[in-house]
């Protein structure tokens, strides 16, 4: 049976469990949120009618910092993934070294069916409902699946206004115009391509003529498959919720994104064979990238898979089942809680610029992206070697270590 995200992140915690030497107590606090928000959001709509959306605001743990992670506006979005997403964040802050714990928000809608005045009035109503439970030095939101800077910006005004006060730092992921950082809008990818090049370094792969496989198209899909092309490493397959394309001779990045934009899909891209998702994810592609949902990876298709990496963009895209036959056949899969923590490092850079006023071009925040992911994952390689286990395992061992240590420090925990 398939587990649900918050499952997979306390079976993810008691795996890691056997390699660290600290009290049992420490994991029965980290499998818990601390607390979590719900709040519903009736909005008019454009037609006269009043709907009524349900929305949260988790907050899993703040031993190293303000809780800090994305807000989601999806169908599937429900407490208990938002509460996985935010024990994600609080591993993934922990794995980068940054002052933060983990959180993380969202809203059961479909963003597609409300025109913009009904997607602001929504976003409002939300940033209303959770200003309590945000704050500079509290909480920290900022965008996930279907969120974007022009929603960062909403919640920015709104908490402004009630707070009667600027407050840049409230939120990041927001417009340069409004106090956003440059290079946040693709520092997931960028992040994700400073870990992959690293890994190749690692592997000797780095010199081979390699290519790649995208699920998700959206800000981290696209994103990657642009700086990917850019490296040399060919994009032969990607997908979005309506389809996906295949082309072995690879796919070109700008001229696909242009399409996308036009049509809202990847599909019918003229350089292309249109295929399913599933025969994107059995592609021949030397390296998968997961950039959808959680659970994409699962019993059903892990035995159809040929990659031989798999870059985890999305949040536990790869269920721990799933991901022990993939270990078993000597899959390398780099964990979400590494691969993707460009966006959040980016997003603390975002925060630092906010409090201090001072704004940095892109190569400085690129150059301190790269110092910063590429520091975490030697770490973890070496930890992974050292005690000859699984990337993930490696990561939340050195989370877990800081997390716990902190805690312990702290005394009195709550
Ligand atoms: N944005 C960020 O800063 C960060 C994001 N992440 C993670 O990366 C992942 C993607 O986020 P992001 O790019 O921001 O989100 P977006 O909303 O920008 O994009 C999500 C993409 O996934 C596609 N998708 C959704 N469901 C499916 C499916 N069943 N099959 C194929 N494609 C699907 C969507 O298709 P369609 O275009 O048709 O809607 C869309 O292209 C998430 O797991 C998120 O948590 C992680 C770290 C930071
Ligand atoms: O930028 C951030 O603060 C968080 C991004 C996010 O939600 C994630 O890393 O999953």
């Amino acid at each position: 049976m398939q587990l649900n995200p918050y499952e997979m992140l306390k079976k993810q915690i008691d795996d890691a469990a056997r390699y660290i030497d600290i009290d049992p107590e420490y994991f029965d606090i980290l499998k818990e949120p601390r607390e979590i928000l719900e709040v519903s959001l009736p909005v008019r709509l454009s037609d006269g009618s009043i709907k009524v959306f349900k929305g949260w605001r988790c907050h899993y743990n703040n031993a190293l910092g303000p809780y800090k992670g994305g807000i989601r506006y999806h169908v599937q979005v429900n407490r208990d993934e938002v509460i996985a997403l935010a024990g994600w964040m609080t591993i993934k802050c922990a794995v980068a070294q940054l002052p933060f714990g983990g959180g993380k928000g969202g809203i059961n809608c479909s963003p597609a069916d409300l025109s913009i005045d009904e997607l602001e009035k929504l976003t409002r109503a939300y940033a209303l409902g959770i200003s309590r439970f945000i704050g500079t030095d509290y909480d920290v939101p900022a965008p996930d699946v279907n969120t974007n800077p022009q929603i960062m910006a909403w919640i920015a005004d709104t908490y402004e206004k009630i707070k009667g006060f600027s407050q840049p730092s409230v939120i990041t992921g927001k417009p340069v115009e409004v106090g956003g950082s440059l290079g946040r809008s693709k520092a997931t990818a960028q992040g994700g391509v400073y870990v992959l090049t690293e890994a190749l370094k690692a592997l000797n792969f780095n010199n081979k003529d390699l290519s790649c496989a995208i699920e998700g198209y959206g800000n981290a899909g696209s994103y990657m498959h642009l700086l990917l092309e850019k490296m040399g490493i060919k994009v032969i397959a990607v997908s979005d919720t309506r389809g996906g394309i295949y082309n072995p001779k690879g796919l070109p990045a700008s001229e696909l994104k242009e399409h996308k934009m036009k049509n809202r899909t990847v599909s019918n891209f003229p350089e292309g064979e249109n295929i399913t998702d599933r025969e994107l994810l059995s592609s021949n592609a030397d390296i998968l990238i997961p950039a959808a949902l959680e659970g994409m990876i699962n019993e059903t298709n892990v035995s159809d898979i040929k990659a031989k990496i798999i870059l985890e963009l999305a949040n536990g895209p790869v269920t721990p089942q799933a991901e022990k036959m993939l270990s078993d056949n000597g899959v390398l899969i780099i964990p979400d809680v590494l691969a993707n923590s460009g966006g959040v490092i980016v997003s603390y850079f975002e925060w630092v610029q906010g409090r201090s006023g001072e704004y940095w071009d892109e190569s400085t925040v690129d150059k301190k992206l790269y110092n910063r992911i590429t520091e975490a994952f030697r770490e973890i390689w070496e930890i992974k070697g050292r005690k000859k286990i699984k990337m993930r395992e490696a990561a939340y061992v050195t989370a877990i270590g800081r997390i716990s240590q902190a805690m312990r420090i702290r005394g009195i925990w709550p």
